[in-house]
Parts: C-alpha cells; structure tokens; sequence
C-alpha cells in the first residue's frame, strides 16, 4: 500500500495560556498543503524501515512511522510489515511532515489489517504521536484549541490561491520554539478574522512563534518581506517554523525569487 503523507499550514497561532501537563493551550487554523512524502507499507516476514530523501534526524527506531506501527500492533496483534519511508517534507520545518506520516501509517495500517477503525479511534491514536498528528487523519482545513489536537471543522475558501513556501534549511525544534514564547490572551478570534478578504490578514492574522523566534532567526523576517515585495497578498510563519509561506490571490504564479543555494521551495495551489 503506497500513500502520500502531505504537510500542513498555520493560518495564524495563538498561544493563550501554559497548561498543568507542560503543553501551551493554543488557537490556530490548520489547512492541508499539498507537499507530499511517499510510505510504503507491505506485509514482510519481519518488521523493517527503509528510508530515502531527506535524513531524519534520530535513530530509525524513534521514526514516527515505526511507533505508529508499535501503538497498533500493541492493541492488535499486527503481523510483521516492511515500511518504506521516502521523505520530501523538510524536517524541523512547521510543516507537520513527522506528524504526517504517523498518521498515514496509523490509517495504511488500519486498512491493511482491516481493522476498520474509524476516525476518531485514529485520532486517538494519532494524539498520542504528536500534537498536531490527530490533524492528518481528516486532512481538512479545521480551526485547532487545546494542544492543537481538538478541533473544529471550518469552511475557508482558498481555491485559486496561489501559494510559495520556502524553507530556508534552518531546523527549528518545535520544543525550542514553544520555550521562547509567552502565552497571552489571543488578540483576535481567528474564526472571525479568516472569514475576511486574503487582503485584509496582514492586519490581524498573526503567528505568536514568528514574534519570538525572528529576533534570534533573521532570515524569517527577511522572507516575509520578500514575499510582500513579490505581491503576496498575506505571508507568514508556518507553526513553529522556520518554514514562510506566501499567499498569492487570483490564481497568480508567484514570481520566481532569487534564494540562496540550501533553501527549498514549494510552489502550487492550496
Ligand atoms: C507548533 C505546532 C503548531 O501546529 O506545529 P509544528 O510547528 O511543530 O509543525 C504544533 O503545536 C506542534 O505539534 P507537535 O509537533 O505534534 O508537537 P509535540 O510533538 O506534541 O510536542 C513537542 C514539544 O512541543 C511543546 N508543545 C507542543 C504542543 C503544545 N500544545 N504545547 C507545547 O508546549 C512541548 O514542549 C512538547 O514536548
Ligand atoms: N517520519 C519522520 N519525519 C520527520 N521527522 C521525524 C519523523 N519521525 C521522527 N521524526 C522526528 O521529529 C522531529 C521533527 O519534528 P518537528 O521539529 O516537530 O518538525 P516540524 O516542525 O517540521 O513538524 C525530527 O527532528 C525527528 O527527530
């Protein structure tokens, strides 16, 4: 079984307040973006894991894609699989690539074995992974509270956006990132600012990591302006970085950008 684990967007993020476990409680939207690794799963007389692309910092054990595997044959009794993991999503990236290819694994899984689990038993599941992980298993654009891992459908209307995001090969840890921020009271109800025109969110769509990590990672702030001087009509942050993001109305290709050697770029429609 061959699947496509793709990366997500922040469309503004909040982080409201410290919890008693540790974690922040936050307000952000998520939408899908289609940049893809590929994972292959197939029955195999032992447990394996193969990995081509990008290195994944960590030893192959710890990948999420084999404790994915662990958690389900933990409560099923799986037989063994080989996994095959090539991986295109860059890493430390706010792109959610790692949470991504847990959950597609859990649900390659689910259906391999036919478990027949439905989606909130694989959201279950997926929390444990990682925060954001329970988000891939909709894969629909949804308005995100608590860890970032419960969460309300939302209709937004992004066909005919054109986007451009650039990693500029920095690995920001997401436990760094959250360890540079002060929880506060949300400034907007991103619901409410989202339902307003792509041009009107310069103004009132923010990312709290993007305040508190550009002061010690200038390159994000010399991105974001370089995407608002390429015509994007709204640019930002993605989670806890160090990925930006331009949005494009209109259909419009982004403009080709100069970027030096080592940064990557994906550029298509949301
Ligand atoms: C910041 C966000 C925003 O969408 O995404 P990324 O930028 O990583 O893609 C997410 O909250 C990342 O979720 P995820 O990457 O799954 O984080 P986890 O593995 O659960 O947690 C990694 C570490 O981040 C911190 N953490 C995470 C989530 C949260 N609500 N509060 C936290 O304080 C904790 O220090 C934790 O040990
Ligand atoms: N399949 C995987 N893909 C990417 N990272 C993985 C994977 N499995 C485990 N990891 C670990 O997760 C870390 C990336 O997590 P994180 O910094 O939260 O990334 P991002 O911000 O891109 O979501 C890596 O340093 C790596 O050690």
């Amino acid at each position: 079984m061959l699947v496509f684990p793709n990366a997500k967007l922040n469309l503004g993020l909040y982080i409201t307040s410290q919890r008693p476990d540790g974690f922040r409680n936050l307000e952000s939207v998520f939408v899908p973006l289609p940049w893809t690794d590929a994972l292959e799963v197939l029955p195999a007389p032992e447990t394996t894991l193969t990995l081509t692309g990008i290195p994944i910092p960590g030893e192959p054990a710890t990948n999420l894609c084999l404790r994915a595997y662990e958690l389900l044959r933990a409560d099923f009794n799986l037989a063994p699989v080989h996994l095959h993991l090539h991986k295109v999503v860059p890493i430390g990236a706010g792109l959610g690539g790692g949470s991504a290819d847990a959950a597609f694994a859990l649900r390659a899984l689910s259906d391999l074995f036919q478990l027949g689990l439905p989606p909130e038993a694989l959201e279950s599941y997926a929390r444990r992974l990682g925060s954001d992980c329970a988000f891939f298993v909709r894969n629909k654009p949804v308005f995100a509270y608590e860890k970032g891992d419960v969460f309300e459908e939302i209709s937004l209307n992004l066909s005919g956006t054109a986007c451009k995001v650039i990693y500029p090969g920095l690995h920001i840890s997401t436990a760094e990132a959250y360890a540079r921020v002060q929880a506060r009271t949300p400034r907007h109800d991103l619901r409410a600012t989202l339902a307003q025109p792509l041009e009107t969110w310069r103004a009132t769509v923010s990312n709290d990591f993007e305040e508190a990590l550009t002061p010690h990672y200038p390159v994000l702030g010399e991105l974001k302006s370089a995407l608002y001087a390429a015509g994007a009509a709204y640019a930002s942050l993605s989670g806890s970085g160090s990925a930006v993001y331009g949005l494009f109305p209109g259909l419009q290709v982004p403009p080709t950008m100069q970027l030096p050697a080592g940064y990557q770029v994906w550029d298509g429609q949301l």
